[in-house]
């Protein structure tokens, strides 16, 4: 059985910040709570849990059943989209957590490429990416492309190629490399029902044009209502307003984040405050 076609991720899809206590646990109790703020807080209705910004291949498989089942069963009947990144180094690990994904009713799956022994060529990534599949044929399955990470640079545009005759319950991709040529290749050869999700958020509206359906990434936890007005701007055609909010979020994703490939550094918060000011007088909020 493949998954019925239908349910497509759209819109801004967070990638969830794994919650922990002070002695390093998985803290469970934050979930709920948090669920409730992506809703009410930044109107953002899909999640990515487990993914690079929670740390899934930092965390045991037995923490990552534990979150993800945890995400589901709060975010059931609330949120729209969850999908689990269930990529690992092993092939049975993730094998075992899209499994169960699939008992905990999760809306999708997704699956990095392995990066300590990579992949040399898009066949061997493909049978990697169609053993975890087969395990769920009835779950929708996304690939997640994210080069800087794993540094498997292979052209997420051949990855497609015939892709849904090898896995059937293909659904789309999540990419989060800068090479919009590749990215627009993709968008132009997928069918309709798949979600072309793209993932730098710095460069969401170059995406848009593109034709991404929707965006995943970390900074639409707390800029998700934001990136939410970028997009109806950009939607409506409103281009400069689309061009001012990008601008501003990408100030903001450089105060949290530092200068690419930097640890956290500590955010000046007079530069903050201008930020948000500007923000605000932008969005026209007192
Ligand atoms: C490396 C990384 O975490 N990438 C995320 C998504 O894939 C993005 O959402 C970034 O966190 C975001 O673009 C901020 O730089
Ligand atoms: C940003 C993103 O998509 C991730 O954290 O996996």
């Amino acid at each position: 059985m493949t998954p019925a076609v239908g349910k497509k991720a759209t819109g801004l899809i967070a990638a969830t910040f794994t919650p922990l206590t002070p002695e390093g646990e998985i803290n469970l109790a934050e979930i709920g709570p948090y669920v409730d703020y992506l809703l009410e807080q930044q109107g953002v209705k899909s999640i990515f849990v487990n993914g690079t910004t929670g740390e899934g291949m930092s965390l045991t498989v037995e923490e990552r059943k534990m979150l993800a089942a945890e995400w589901c069963s709060k975010a059931k009947n609330k949120l729209e989209n969850v999908i689990v990144h269930v990529g690992c180094m092993s092939l049975k690990d993730s094998q075992e957590l899209a499994q169960h994904a699939g008992e905990i009713g999760a809306d999708g799956i997704a699956v990095i490429s392995p990066s300590f022994f990579k992949p040399a060529t898009v066949g061997a990534l493909k049978m990697f990416l169609q053993e975890v599949a087969a395990v769920v044929p009835a779950v929708p399955f996304y690939y997640y492309h994210i080069p800087a990470m794993t540094g498997v640079h292979l052209r997420s545009r051949d990855v497609l190629e015939g892709i849904d005759a090898e896995i059937p319950s293909f659904r789309g991709l999540k990419f989060s490399g800068s090479d919009l040529m590749d990215f627009g290749q993709c968008v132009s050869y997928s069918p309709s029902h798949w979600s072309l999700l793209y993932g730098m958020d710095e460069q969401l509206l170059g995406a848009l044009a593109m034709g991404a359906n929707g965006a995943v990434g970390s900074t639409y936890n707390y800029l998700g209502s934001s990136v939410n007005r970028l997009i109806s701007a950009f939607n409506k055609g409103d281009l400069t307003m689309a061009r001012t909010l990008q601008q501003l979020m990408s100030e903001v994703s450089g105060l949290v984040l530092g200068p690419p490939r930097l640890p956290l550094l500590p955010c000046p918060q007079s530069k903050a405050v201008s930020i948000a000011r500007k923000l605000k007088q932008v969005l026209g909020v007192q």
